[in-house]
């Protein structure tokens, strides 16, 4: 796929963009993309992506820490299976937040990535304080020679979907309410990092995954998950918390993957996991032969949903 920024424009081909932050590259999105396509193939036109880097919103509001579903390699691997092979990533900084509308639509859709044609949500809003919107696309389209196509809300049972509900769903543990919104089921990747190597002991050794600081961690509790591990994938009880039981003070995401050879060393590994059922709250158990115990059940429950 090429990755187009700011140094490549103008572009060299007239192009049918969709336009958005597009983080967790759900159904919403999904249905930008296909009318993109539609109308590139009807005017033979290079369908586009622009999405921006860093998510706008850290910018604007860097006090609320957002975190996100996608990281920017993540996205960029969703759009290509989505069909694209050209994106332009624009650096999201405090100075094209405050570019007019009007001035966005003349240097960029127009001057930089020579839109014909531009796909948005009926949300969408653009330039200084949000105030561009359809209409005044639509009739800045009119003047520079694009056409302008809205596509309507996308919902799950009368829900319009947004990146922001799929954050609320996931921060409530409801992740097979998150997987219908995102088309797929969320996921977590991350480098195996070494743990307190008590779960041996217990009889479920876990990999303990070091994930990105910007992505965002479902609720605490214990999760079934399918785990992608050198092209396999294995079913897998995954827990995220602070391990009550044994007071730790730091949070853990840590996976206990079934049918696993005992002795494989997974260190240092970039393992994937992929949520699918929220099994139970993490729970603190006044002895380690309970929750021995429990993580047993947790194990049998998970293989009946998985397999
Ligand atoms: C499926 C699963 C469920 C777990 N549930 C709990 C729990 O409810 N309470 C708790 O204190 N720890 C729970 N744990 C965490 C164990 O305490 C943890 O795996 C053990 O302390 C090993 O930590 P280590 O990887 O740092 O060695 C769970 C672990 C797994 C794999
Ligand atoms: N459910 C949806 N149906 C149709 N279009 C959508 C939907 N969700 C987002 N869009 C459109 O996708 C484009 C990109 O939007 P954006 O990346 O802000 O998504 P979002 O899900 O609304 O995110 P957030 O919740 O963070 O505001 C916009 O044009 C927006 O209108």
């Amino acid at each position: 796929m090429e990755i187009y920024s700011p140094k490549d424009f103008p572009l060299p081909f007239d192009t049918a963009i969709t336009i958005g932050a597009f983080d967790g590259i759900h159904l919403g999105h999904r249905a930008l993309f296909q009318e993109t396509f539609k109308i590139s193939e009807l005017k033979g036109l290079v369908p586009l992506v622009v999405t921006f880097n860093p998510h706008p919103r850290k910018v604007i509001q860097p006090h609320l820490e957002l975190k996100l579903l996608t990281t920017l390699e993540e996205k960029l691997e969703l759009l290509e299976r989505e069909g694209f092979s050209r994106v332009v990533v624009l650096p999201f900084t405090k100075a094209l937040a405050e570019i007019t509308a009007d001035l966005f639509v003349e240097k960029y859709l127009v001057d930089y990535l020579r839109a014909k044609a531009v796909v948005i949500g009926f949300n969408f809003r653009f330039g200084r304080s949000r105030t561009g919107d359809t209409e005044l696309l639509k009739n800045l389209g009119q003047k520079y020679g694009f056409q302008v196509t809205e596509v309507p809300p996308v919902k799950l049972e009368d829900k319009t979907i947004s990146s922001t509900l799929i954050r609320e769903t996931l921060k409530k543990g409801e992740v097979e309410k998150a997987s219908k919104m995102l088309g797929r089921n969320y996921t977590l990747i991350g480098k195996v990092i070494s743990g307190k190597g008590r779960g041996k002991k217990l009889g479920f050794p876990t990999a303990n995954l070091l994930i990105p600081s910007e992505k965002l961690i479902p609720a605490q509790g214990v999760y079934a998950v399918w785990v992608y591990l050198d092209f396999q994938r294995f079913p897998g009880a995954l827990n995220i918390g602070y391990n009550p039981t044994f007071d730790e003070k730091e949070l853990s995401i840590e996976v206990h993957i079934l049918d696993l050879n005992g002795d494989m060393d997974l260190y240092n590994q970039a393992l994937k996991v992929e949520f699918v059922k929220f099994i139970r709250g993490e729970k603190k158990f006044s002895s380690i032969e309970e929750l021995i115990q429990q993580i047993s059940q947790d194990c049998q429950l998970i293989r009946k949903v998985l397999i």
